[in-house]
């Protein structure tokens, strides 16, 4: 599978009055295509900061402070260049075709390559060798593109509203606060499918632009076909009806399909669901993540689904992110990560998921260390349940995906330095039985 987004590095903090909030701390996290990503973690772990990075949300006093967020598609990399073509140039090394700083050296277009102008033959250069394109080494300062993908960390905000809306959707928790009260549904579907796109403005969302855009006029015929089969194909029923009913005539349920509805509207690569299903009730919830498994096999989209129920993982992900204090702590197969969890942290997380005989989750003691005034050493620390002093220093990190390399070195970790009072190489809980549904990946 190739891969569609990878963070790498990424360091987000948020300056404020008591001291720096370093609430994403260099992470590297990747989403291939067609691939379900969980990132799960207490709340305050950096979860939601996660997402709002990935899209150029972050909003002063916030700022990203390091890192990369590599979009990897060669029609964005292509329409930057289209986009930019005065920021770029070509010139021939070592069988590359390098773009860079503002001229073309035709001698490195291909024959076959009709060149009407400049941007369309950067366009077109970089739509057909987007592996090709590389960065200039020297870092002039302008170039977005290297090897086939993008750094939406630097490119400009019209781009990023491009994006937002467009390669990538997105859904919240609340279905409530983010449509529009005083618009019929129907028109707000409607104008995400004729903008396809909806992220213009900074933290608010899509909601203004679409309030913005519909203030130029109606809807027609033909765009109310369209609204109408998208709010049937995500399950509204009666769509013919309720396409002109406004959000509070609307459920819970059926408020987050439209968001849903609003999110795919411009068929995205990515769809980025931060806690979808929080604000619903469990049945509602089922049926919510159900839809969005559903439409994910049909669009072949890749999800990144942030979430702290673990029971949700179990049912929608390939893989899973473990956040912590603005690290991720263990990343790996969800089926990895449940019958074999290596952070302590992870399998605090898997203890405290309610299942048979328990109906209550079991609070994780300890809080997220405070992010301005952090421990030293090993992250976890502060959290640990039933921790010793030999915690605290352990950075708990190998290689690639935190996890120690074997049985052994697991067991002597979690022997020494932590006492758990059940084994934790033993079973994992199972998720919660209203979590599974028929198109649950996991037999635990
Ligand atoms: N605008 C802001 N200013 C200052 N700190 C912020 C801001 N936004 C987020 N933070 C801090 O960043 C950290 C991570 O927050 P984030 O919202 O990403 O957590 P989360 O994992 O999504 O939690 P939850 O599960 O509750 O949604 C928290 O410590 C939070 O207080
Ligand atoms: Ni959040």
């Amino acid at each position: 599978m190739t891969d569609l987004l990878s963070l790498s590095g990424l360091k987000t903090q948020f300056n404020t009055d008591r001291g720096v909030v370093k609430a994403v701390d260099g992470i590297d996290l990747t989403i291939r295509e067609g691939e379900t990503v969980g990132l799960v973690g207490e709340s305050g772990s950096g979860k939601s900061v996660t997402a709002l990075s990935t899209m150029g949300l972050i909003d002063a006093p916030g700022e990203i402070a390091d890192g990369q967020v590599l979009f990897h598609d060669a029609d964005l990399v292509s329409y930057v260049a289209r986009k930019y073509p005065d920021q770029i140039v070509t010139g021939r090394h070592d069988g590359f075709i390098y773009i860079n700083d503002g001229q073309i050296d035709m001698s490195s277009i291909p024959d076959r390559i009709n060149v009407p102008n400049r941007a369309d033959a950067l366009a077109t250069l970089a739509r057909e060798n987007p592996k090709d394109i590389v960065q200039d080494p020297n870092d002039t300062g302008f170039l977005y593109i290297d090897k086939g993908y993008v750094d939406l960390t630097d490119v400009p905000e019209p781009v990023l509203r491009d994006v937002r809306g467009g390669d990538i959707g997105m859904i919240f928790q609340d279905p409530m606060t983010s449509l529009n009260p005083a618009l019929t549904v129907g028109e707000q579907v409607a104008e995400s499918l004729e903008l396809h796109r909806y992220g213009g403005r900074k933290k608010d969302t899509w909601f203004n632009a679409v309030n913005e855009a519909l203030s130029r006029g109606g809807m027609n015929e033909d765009l109310r076909e369209e609204t109408i089969d998208l709010l049937a194909e995500v399950g509204i029923p009666e769509p013919s009806q309720r396409v002109d009913e406004y959000p509070h005539e609307f459920s819970g349920g059926m408020r987050q399909r439209v968001l849903i509805a609003i999110a795919l509207a411009c068929r995205p690569k990515l769809l980025i669901a931060d806690e979808p299903t929080t604000a619903l009730d469990v049945t509602i919830q089922a049926q919510i993540l159900d839809l969005i498994t559903e439409l994910q096999d049909d669009l072949g989209m890749s999800v990144l689904f942030i979430t702290h129920d673990l029971g949700v993982v179990a049912e929608t992900c390939d893989r899973v992110g473990v956040m912590y204090a603005g690290e991720i702590v263990e990343e790996g197969p969800v089926e990895e990560i449940f019958t074999n969890p290596s952070h302590p942290y992870t399998y605090t997380l898997l203890e405290s998921i309610p299942h048979e005989g328990t109906d209550r989750l079991t609070p994780i003691e300890g809080n997220v260390p405070d992010l301005i005034d952090m421990p030293d050493g090993c992250n976890f620390a502060p959290g640990v349940r039933g921790r010793s002093p030999s915690v605290r220093g352990t950075t708990y990190r190998s290689s690639s995906t935190g996890r120690p390399t074997s049985t052994t070195e697991r067991n002597a970790y979690f022997q020494n330095t932590i006492s758990i009072d059940t084994n934790p190489m033993g079973s994992v809980p199972l998720p919660p039985t209203k979590f599974r549904t028929t198109k649950s990946r996991l037999s635990l």
